[in-house]
């Protein structure tokens, strides 16, 4: 595993020369500075570009794939108004702050989290807000999170290629995105305007992966395919796309995420060799 700039007491003075610090620093940039106490390596958008392909299931699969090797990992839910990374982990709010900043929770596998769950009153209360708030507090989640040393920051951006996601991008020294999608036909057009998105925001895509591929007969073990045909292959080609994993429907991943216990979780269907 690689070094990050930082060394491994991350504090003002240490931070300087992070790729983290730097990015914020380009000139006419929109990006924001990190956290004085965040020395972030890489952040990775995990994006689709419509929601319920399992976005925040893949980031959390992407993120336990990370740790389990032996990264610094965190996961920043940018999906405000749906949070679900939280919940999934069994982590509650609220989170705590200081002078220096907000401190993210903790998963039992190690992962730092923060989102908007962890902030609210009550998991139930609803984010009733307006895009630009929206947006606000999602470079927030950067500016005064004390990431500390972290070698993936996996942002789980909002589904949509609209407001929110698009100051995020701006916001965020986003280094490069994963695309979920899954086998319908529809989605083929929605990852296109992801990948469009990405390529005018100049962010290269790292990959694509697709859920939702097919679904085992617990009787015959027959592979079925409810979504139908998979046009990945078609899209990865056609778009010079590399595929990162494509992952079935699986009972115990709706069942760990329900429960709360998703850092029990390992998905042997992606491939993160991420170097
Ligand atoms: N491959 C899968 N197998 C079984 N359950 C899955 C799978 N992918 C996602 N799920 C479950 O489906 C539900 C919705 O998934 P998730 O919250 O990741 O996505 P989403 O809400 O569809 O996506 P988005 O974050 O784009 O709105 C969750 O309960 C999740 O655990």
């Amino acid at each position: 595993m690689s070094e990050n700039s930082c060394g491994s007491s991350c504090d003002k003075s240490s931070c300087e020369g992070c790729p983290s610090k730097a990015q914020g620093q380009q000139p006419q940039s929109l990006q924001v500075e990190s956290n004085e106490y965040s020395c972030v390596r890489r952040v990775i958008g995990v994006v689709s570009g419509k929601g319920g392909v399992g976005k925040s299931m893949v980031t959390a699969s992407l993120a336990n794939e990370l740790a389990a090797k032996g990264y610094q990992v965190g996961i920043l839910d940018a999906d405000i108004t749906g949070p679900s990374i939280p919940r999934m982990y069994g982590v509650h709010g609220p989170a705590e702050g200081s002078d220096m900043g907000i401190e993210p929770r903790l998963t039992k596998n190690g992962i730092k989290l923060m989102s908007m769950n962890l902030l609210l009153p009550t998991e139930e209360t609803p984010v009733i807000w307006r895009g630009p708030i929206i947006a606000n507090i999602v470079k927030q989640f950067w500016t005064d999170v004390i990431w500390g040393d972290l070698d993936y920051l996996l942002v789980d951006m909002p589904p949509g290629t609209g407001d929110v996601p698009l100051t995020v991008f701006q916001s965020l020294p986003v280094d490069e995105i994963v695309v979920v999608t899954s086998p319908q036909d529809l989605v083929q057009l929605i990852v296109k305007k992801a990948l469009s998105m990405a390529d005018q925001m100049k962010i290269p895509v790292k990959g694509v992966v697709e859920n939702y591929s097919w679904l085992e007969c617990p009787d015959c073990g027959k592979k079925l395919y409810p979504f139908g045909k998979s046009h990945l292959d078609e899209i990865a080609g056609e778009e010079k796309l590399n595929i990162i994993g494509r992952i079935p429907m699986k009972t115990e991943f709706a069942e760990a995420a329900d429960a709360g216990e998703f850092d029990k979780i390992r998905n042997p269907y992606l491939n993160v060799d991420f170097e």
